[in-house]
């Protein structure tokens, strides 16, 4: 284990980046929790609250607020980046300009950027200079901010290029409530985590029409096979999606009633429409661009990808969702496992 009292910068104070630097106020770190919102770094200061994004939650006094990025990063050895995937490079283009020396950067989002294609681990290594970076580690799984915040017992798994990178932020977080696996597979566990997303906003659609938990379960499940047939074909490890990262995660987002993704995609099978929906959610729905990516990723891949297609038409060509559910049901008869064994042989062939 490391020792404690390591100061660490988290930079961004949603949710996520709050939850998590509760964790690390726990196991008694200093907690320097960036926001570009000063009003807010003075609310977490003073009150030590963030009631927009964690009402109710009192945090500990361990976390300070700061609304300058460059005392955050001063001499800290980790930055715990919890920004949603849209504004990643923005904040990096900051962190950049600011830092004096090399950090981890450990991120905490789940997300592909459209059009480039990239996993945030890919966008990082574009966006910071090798001399300001020192490994980049991803922490990933099934965890509501919402229980995490309420100290309930949940598990988490850690990734790098560097497992040791991976193992120093696994000591960071680990506690008694806070369970940190490591796992080798940086692709696995950053494309489950971020396509579960757009098989919760379809899980939502669904049980939004009704369609009550034999849909769900069959959402569930032929949504991981598509997120593995396209995980595998980019060079994952199929046995990632078995893990935290891969059906845990799928089945927290599918089923909480916390899950953003869940509840947007609820009110789009009740009727309403995705900018309705959006301008309702006062938080980030990271499945809606991650259906764009992964749209793109299963035409450059050439992947089937059956759930996601569905999806797009239902978020961006104005399909009526039951339609597409229709169109879903309706598809060529095919064998379960077969297209997963086909990508796994073609690599094997490749290799
Ligand atoms: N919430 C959760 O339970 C979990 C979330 N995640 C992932 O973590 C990531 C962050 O999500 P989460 O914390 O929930 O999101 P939230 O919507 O709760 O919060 C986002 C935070 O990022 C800030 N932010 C947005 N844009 C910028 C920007 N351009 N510059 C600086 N700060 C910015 C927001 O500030 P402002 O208030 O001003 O908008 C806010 O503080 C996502 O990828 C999500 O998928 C992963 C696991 C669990
Ligand atoms: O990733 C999450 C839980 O593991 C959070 O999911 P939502 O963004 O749908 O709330």
């Amino acid at each position: 284990m490391q020792d404690k009292k390591t100061a660490i910068a988290v930079i961004g104070a949603g949710s996520w980046g709050t939850a998590l630097a509760m964790v690390l106020a726990d196991n008694s770190h200093e907690v320097r929790l960036w926001s570009h919102n000063e009003d807010q770094v003075k609310e977490i200061n003073e009150f030590h609250s963030n009631k927009k994004y964690l009402p109710g939650i009192v945090l500990p006094e361990l976390i300070v607020g700061y609304a300058s990025l460059s005392d955050a990063l001063m001499g800290v050895e980790t930055a715990i980046l919890a920004v949603p995937t849209k504004a990643i490079r923005e904040v990096l283009g900051k962190m950049r300009a600011v830092q004096a020396g090399p950090v981890i950067i450990a991120h905490v989002s789940k997300g592909i950027e459209p059009d480039t294609l990239l996993r945030i681990t890919e966008m990082i290594k574009e966006e910071m200079p090798k001399e300001l970076l020192k490994d980049i580690v991803v922490l990933s799984g099934p965890s509501h901010a919402e229980e995490v915040s309420l100290r309930h017992p949940t598990t988490v798994t850690v990734t790098s290029e560097n497992m040791e990178a991976a193992e120093k932020v696994q000591d960071l977080f680990i506690n008694h409530n806070f369970r940190v696996y490591t796992n080798s597979d940086v692709i696995g566990v950053e494309i489950g985590g971020a396509l579960k997303n757009i098989i919760a906003l379809a899980a939502g659609i669904t049980d939004g029409l009704g369609y009550g938990d034999n849909a769900k379960a069959a959402l569930m499940t032929r949504g991981l096979a598509e997120i593995a047939r396209l995980g595998t074909k980019m060079g994952a490890n199929p046995l990632t999606f078995s893990g935290l990262t891969g059906i845990g995660d799928l089945i927290v987002t599918c089923t909480s009633v916390h899950s953003r993704n869940w509840r947007a995609g609820n009110m789009l099978g009740k009727g309403k429409t995705l900018d309705e929906v959006l301008d309702n959610m006062g938080m980030v729905v990271e499945g809606v661009r991650t259906t764009k990516a992964a749209y793109q990723l299963a035409a450059k891949y050439n992947v089937k990808m059956p759930i996601t297609f569905a999806l797009y038409d239902v978020l961006f060509n104005g399909k009526n969702a039951k339609d597409a559910v229709d169109v879903l049901m309706a598809r060529g008869k095919t064998h379960e496992m077969e297209d997963l064994v086909n990508v796994l042989e073609e690599r094997n062939m490749e290799e």
